[in-house]
């Protein structure tokens, strides 16, 4: 499927609208490399952005695909989730020899504002594909320094839902987790769905299974190659309400639902890649 792309600005920001042959449509912020749109052909709305969301630079885009690296959360010495999600990517074209199609790439070297927080010398690569009905989007990092680093990473994704209440997350019950929100209490499988109502922040270690979010009237399929965990993230109504760029009750919109490398760091030896890729497939609610 061809893949046509042109630049715009939005909130006074430079973006990449994607468009493919079926309609779908995609818009990525330079700013973090961050989808923060995506339409299937059915024309409806499947990630969420917060109303008061800042795209100023510097500040995290609260909502859309957040590219989480070199650091997942609090787990190392570096700001919380790490500096791509705060710097301004490269466009770099529509590749076709990466992903499942046309891909859009985008680039971040380590430049002095990564250097002030990251001494390591690295190249990431994001990849944006657009298939019927799918989007996917790749983390690439490769080691161009002369010695080994570590990081942790993941796709932070914001899954839009019409009603928190009525949504349920699926392929997790037989997984066990970390509760974040009872500082990492070690919690066995439930046995059942996940579902939402009050703070919701659990690390699924060695979970990637397929995993199905149901919100009643649409169904949204999340796979994942070569990322190792899985986060699940609803602030509930408290959390919400006194985070300056979400609002009251505007966690009853979103689902987060994170597909990382967050438990234990890859290592690369200079000259080493890694890649993990996360897909996302809308179904129609009856699915
Ligand atoms: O507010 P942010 O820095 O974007 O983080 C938002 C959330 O990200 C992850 O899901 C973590 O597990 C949460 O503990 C955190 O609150």
């Amino acid at each position: 499927m061809s893949l046509h792309f042109e630049h715009i600005d939005l909130h006074g920001r430079p973006h990449l609208r994607l468009t493919a042959a079926d309609g779908a449509r995609a818009d990525v912020s330079l700013h973090g490399a961050q989808v923060t749109s995506w339409q299937p052909a059915d024309g409806r709305e499947r990630l969420y952005v917060s109303p008061l969301a800042s795209h100023a630079p510097g500040k995290a885009i609260r909502g859309g695909i957040p590219v989480v690296f070199p650091q997942f959360a609090g787990r190392g010495t570096m700001i919380k989730h790490g500096f791509a999600r705060l710097l301004d990517w490269q466009f770099r074209g529509i590749e076709y020899d990466v992903g499942s199609g046309p891909a859009a790439a985008f680039e971040l070297r380590d430049d002095a504002a990564t250097h002030a927080h990251w001494p390591s010398r690295f190249q990431a690569r994001l990849h944006v594909v657009l298939d019927p009905a799918c989007i996917e989007v790749g983390l690439e990092i490769r080691n161009v320094d002369d010695a080994p680093f570590a990081f942790t990473a993941a796709l932070h994704t914001y899954l839009r839902v019409d009603d928190l209440m009525e949504a349920s997350l699926h392929g997790l019950e037989t997984a066990r987790y970390l509760d974040s929100a009872r500082a990492e209490a070690h919690m066995p499988a439930t046995g059942d769905a996940v579902r939402f109502g009050t703070e919701t922040d659990r690390i699924y270690p060695d979970a990637v299974a397929p995993l199905t979010l149901r919100d009643g009237s649409g169904v949204v399929q999340i796979t994942a190659r070569h990322f190792r965990d899985t986060v699940v993230w609803n602030p509930g109504p408290e959390l919400a309400a006194s985070t300056a760029d979400l609002g009251a009750g505007e966690h009853r919109h979103f689902v987060c639902v994170e597909s990382g490398t967050v438990i234990e760091p890859v290592t690369l030896a200079p000259g080493e890649n890694w890649s993990g890729v996360q897909r996302l497939r809308a179904l129609p609610g009856s699915a």
